[in-house]
Formats: structure tokens, C-alpha cells, sequence
């Protein structure tokens, strides 16, 4: 039974609210392509020795996105036509500024990896730009005393361990590269910084079927992911799991099947409960109990009202799909500068079956806020609670 859905904020339909763009100068969307991409740019030349040919294609990238214009993939790129579909042919020729941020965003990440050689047969080839951050993450004494802290909520009831690992996993979306390489992002992980709460409303669709969870960041939002997944499986609230990551290097910090081998492995070397779980995921994913899926669409520069059909198919036959981060969930309501009082349910009316997100604000959108809550954060915070990745959300709606 779906939640009643309030039709008026919708009465121009779902579509009405504007798409986020990046062209007003000093605005977050701005500040992203005209700042922290150029500050990823030079990150990731300096992480790698590249040759002479990458560091002359990140250069032009570096150049390209501040002055120039959306330019095609280069031929023989396997994926060109599919990028014309997605847009390209309609952005080709305009600038970075005046095509739709998701989009333009999401296709930086795509000419990053064209620009160091990551989809070109050589020695190059595959590999992960992103890497040297995503590890350091993982091997960190923080790290450590986050699965440390499992053998003391390994001896708490399951309720309140499930609790705790949703906290975990929520606030593990803090961790996130692209938003820490060019020094912003910080946040408590305390509850009054939850501006919506739907948590009792996502644990009663963990009803025992299958739980597709889209994955966002790997290291240390990956981690917490898999342990939640662990505990779902082991107490079958859960019977199988399917993780959705990239099929690909994306945002920095997205998780591709990689990234997940890489934070399985370092649980299963870790002692005590952590160690544990690592087995008991390892043990699932030999079964079939928990799958990793790499679609293309989950690099796509669109909305999740353009799901393909499999994808569609698949959301709609789950308990629920549970979305991490803040792209997806800026994926699942449009990117659209909905007003922040417009109820989850109407702004996710269109996403096939049960969904839910556990998201830090790290962009302007949000729905789903109370109008007190919104009213007291702006006169307490201004706007930085939109975007500062301080303050946090759940929210969910039934099919
Ligand atoms: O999906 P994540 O990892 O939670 O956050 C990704 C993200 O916040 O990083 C960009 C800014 O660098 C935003 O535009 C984008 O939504």
C-alpha cells in the first residue's frame, strides 16, 4: 500500500521544479566544475607518474573545463554512442556551465579517465586514477578502532546492532573523497544532526527477500555497507543482497568491484567480529547470497526516472532498494530544486518499488524536511547544512 501522496506540490507535475545548474558564479553547482574538478585534475596527475601524452590530456582538461566546451568522447571510445544518447548530441559545443550539473559532472569523471588512458588497450589501462585515496582510506588507525568497536556490538541484541550498523552506514557516506580532496566536509555523526528520520519505516521493508543496495563510496563508506549487508543476511532480515556499484572509476571516490574485493579483504584480515563478518560476506558472495552488479546505467549522467528496464524490473522486485550517498539521491529526486518541504513519497513517486536513501547533505537539493526543521537549520545555519556534509538523512517510502 503505497503512503498517501499530497498531490499539490506536484500539481505542475514532478517535473516542474527547476534542474540544478552550474551557471550563477560563486553557487555550490559552480564552485564544483569551476573549483574542486580543476583541484581533482591536479590530484590525480600528481598521484601517478604519467607520461608525457596523459599529463598533455589533463592539461587540456584542466583548460577544457574552464574556458572550453563539452567535447565528444574521443573515437574509438566503446561508449560514445551511448553518451551521445544520454545527452551528448543536445551538449556537445556548450559550455561545462550551462548544461545541466548532473551532467556535466558526471561527464567530467568519463573525459578524466579518456585523459589518463584508463579505457585505452596499454599498460594504462584499468587503471583506477582514484586508487592511492581510496586505499589510504581503508588502512587508517580510524579505520581500525571502527572495527574494533564491532566486538563490543557484537555482544548487544541483534535490534540494537542493526540500529548501530544503519548509523554506521549512513554516516560512513561522511567519508567521501571528492569531497574531502579540495578541503571541505567535516560533521559529527551525533543525532541531532538527522534533519529526517525514517529509519523505523526502512527496517520494517527488511522483510526477508531480496535487498538491493546502490552502493556510493568505497573505504570507509564501503565497509559499514558490507557490515550492514552481513547482518541482514545472518539474521535473515535479508536473503539475498544485491550491491550495485560502478563499472567504473567515478566521483573519485565510487565504489567499483574492486574497491569491493579490496574492503572485503580487509575485513576478512581483520580480528574478532570484523574478521568475522568479513568470512561470513565471503562465504555469501561464494553462494550467490550476496552479488555485486556493475551497470552501465550507474555511471550514467541521468535521472533514476530514466531507469533501463532491467534495472527498473529488478528495483521493482525488491524489499526495497536502498540508495547510498548524495549522487544517488540527487539521481532519485531529479536533480531538481524541489521545495524542501515536498514529501518524499510525491518526489519518489515514479522509482520503481520500495525505496529508501541514507544520504549526507553534500548538495543544495532535499525533499522530505519538516517545514520547522527546515525553518530552524536556515535561521541556525543559513544554506550550509545543504551542502556542508554535516547533517545527515533517512528517508523511505513503501511501494
Ligand atoms: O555521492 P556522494 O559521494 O555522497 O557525494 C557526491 C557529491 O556530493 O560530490 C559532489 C561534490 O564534489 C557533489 O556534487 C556530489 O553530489
Amino acid at each position: 500500500m503505497r503512503d498517501p501522496v499530497d498531490p499539490a506540490p506536484f500539481a505542475a507535475g514532478p517535473d516542474a521544479a527547476p534542474v540544478v545548474v552550474s551557471s550563477v558564479r560563486g553557487s555550490f553547482p559552480w564552485s564544483v566544475l569551476a573549483e574542486r574538478h580543476p583541484a581533482i585534475v591536479r590530484k590525480v596527475r600528481d598521484a601517478f607518474p604519467y607520461g608525457p601524452g596523459q599529463r598533455h590530456a589533463l592539461d587540456a582538461l584542466l583548460e577544457n573545463c574552464a574556458e572550453g566546451v563539452v567535447e565528444p568522447l574521443a573515437e574509438p571510445a566503446a561508449d560514445r554512442a551511448r553518451w551521445d544518447a544520454w545527452g551528448g548530441r543536445e551538449h556537445y559545443g556548450r559550455s561545462w556551465f550551462d548544461v545541466p550539473f548532473l551532467w556535466a559532472e558526471s561527464y567530467f569523471y568519463r573525459k578524466l579517465l579518456e585523459a589518463v588512458g584508463y579505457f585505452t588497450p596499454g599498460p594504462w589501462q584499468g587503471i583506477d586514477p582514484f586508487r592511492p585515496f581510496k586505499l589510504a582510506e581503508l588502512d587508517t588507525p580510524e579505520a581500525d578502532e571502527e572495527l574494533a568497536a564491532l566486538d563490543d556490538l557484537a555482544h548487544r541484541p541483534a535490534g540494537e546492532q542493526e540500529e548501530a550498523l544503519l548509523h554506521g552506514s549512513l554516516w560512513g557516506n561522511r567519508a567521501d573523497l571528492g569531497f574531502r580532496l579540495s578541503g571541505t566536509g567535516s560533521g559529527t555523526a551525533d543525532g541531532s544532526r538527522l534533519v529526517a528520520d525514517d529509519a523505523g519505516v526502512l527496517r520494517s521493508l527488511f522483510a526477508g527477500g531480496t535487498l538491493c543496495l546502490v552502493a556510493d563510496n568505497a573505504g570507509r563508506e564501503l565497509v559499514p555497507d558490507l557490515l550492514l549487508v552481513d547482518h541482514l543476511l545472518r539474521h535473515g532480515r535479508a536473503g539475498r543482497t544485491v550491491l550495485h556499484v560502478k563499472p567504473y572509476p567515478y566521483y573519485v571516490s565510487d565504489a567499483t568491484a574492486a574497491d569491493v574485493l579490496d574492503a572485503l579483504r580487509r575485513l576478512t584480515a581483520a580480528k574478532g567480529a570484523a574478521g568475522e563478518a568479513g568470512n561470513r560476506l565471503w562465504a555469501a558472495m561464494s553462494e550467490g547470497r550476496l552479488t555485486v552488479r556493475a551497470h552501465p546505467f550507474s555511471c550514467g549522467p541521468l535521472p533514476y526516472t530514466d531507469l533501463p528496464e532491467d534495472l527498473r524490473r529488478e528495483f521493482a522486485a525488491a524489499d526495497v532498494t536502498l540508495l547510498k550517498g548524495d549522487l544517488n539521491y540527487r539521481r532519485l529526486i531529479g536533480d531538481r530544486l524541489h521545495p524542501a518541504t515536498t514529501p518524499f513519497a510525491a518526489a519518489t513517486a515514479r522509482f520503481p518499488g520500495p525505496v529508501a536513501t541514507l544520504r549526507t547533505l553534500k548538495s543544495d537539493v532535499v525533499v522530505g524536511i519538516a517545514p520547522a526543521v527546515e525553518a530552524a537549520l536556515d535561521a541556525a545555519e543559513g544554506d550550509r547544512w545543504r551542502t556542508g556534509g554535516t547533517h545527515a538523512l533517512i528517508q523511505a517510502r513503501r511501494g
